[in-house]
């Protein structure tokens, strides 16, 4: 059965480029169910008014209970004749941080379902009523420690990093085995025709055939790599045999 995935926003246009390419292709083989919901659509004033300032002052405004309320009901009755839950996923600031191996937890299973806030964010009661009152696990995330305007980015990078993960979403497996952050070090190098280009060559052992020397020299080059651009991602397990961190 297709993973489903309900998205609700004030923009749902900003989630349009879920439809092209692979997350595209991936909906029309029928492995992911994506529906995009405009919150407004929930509202019933003549402005479709989603925020209000918020209660004891401070700067911008709050997203409104009300309409998520609604919104959340509808994608709950929305072709569920079994009355399944699914994980509701909001984007925030403060947020647990998005990791590769969050998305693989959430790649498992059957129903996500994400808010997009905007504004400062979404009124706190409707975190408690989708915990309380529709029995739905909620989590936060951040994708990272830097401010955006609101969660639709987020949503995009996420269901990206998710979609990806679900089984033939992506044709060959294998590019899912060897890529970075899997067994906690950088990339290598990659290089393809021509050999020679703008007077810089590939590599030579690249060119060897010598497939030990070749995994030798990427090795080495991930771990270059990793020490120099997140050597946070380097530990003990990655040492040489000299207990040291081989690093050239
Ligand atoms: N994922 C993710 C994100 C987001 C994200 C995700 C969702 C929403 C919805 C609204 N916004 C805007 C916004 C920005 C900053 C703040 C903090 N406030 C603290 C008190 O002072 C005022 C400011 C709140 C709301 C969002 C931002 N930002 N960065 C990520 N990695």
């Amino acid at each position: 059965p297709a993973m489903r995935l309900d998205v609700v926003s004030i923009f749902p246009d900003y989630l349009a480029p879920l439809e092209l390419s692979l997350i595209g292709k991936a909906r029309e083989d029928g492995l992911l169910d994506v529906r995009v919901h405009d919150l407004r659509d929930f509202t019933h004033d003549r402005h479709r008014t989603v925020d209000d300032t918020p209660y004891g002052g401070g700067a911008g405004m709050v997203m409104k209970p009300q309409p998520w309320s609604e919104a959340l009901d509808h994608v709950l009755a929305l072709d569920n004749p079994s009355g399944a839950r699914p994980h509701l996923v909001v984007p925030g600031p403060g947020g647990q941080p998005f990791t590769q191996a969050l998305a693989r937890q959430l790649a498992l299973e059957p129903w996500l379902a994400f808010a997009c806030g905007r504004y400062e964010g979404i009124d706190e009661r409707v975190y408690d009523h989708a915990r309380e009152d529709l029995g739905l696990e909620v989590s936060v995330v951040s994708l990272g420690d830097y401010v955006l305007n609101g969660g639709e980015v987020a949503v995009l990078a996420m269901v990206e990093a998710i979609g990806r993960l679900v089984p033939g979403v992506i044709g060959n497996a294998e590019s899912l085995v060897e890529e970075s952050h899997e067994d906690g070090l950088l990339e290598y190098p990659i290089y393809t025709k021509p050999s020679s280009w703008n007077g810089r060559e590939v590599p030579p052992v690249l060119l060897s055939g010598n497939h030990g020397a070749i995994a030798a020299w990427r090795h080495e080059q991930r771990l270059a790599r990793t020490a120099a651009r997140r050597p946070d991602l380097l530990h003990a397990s990655h040492a040489g045999p000299h207990g040291d961190l081989e690093i050239s």
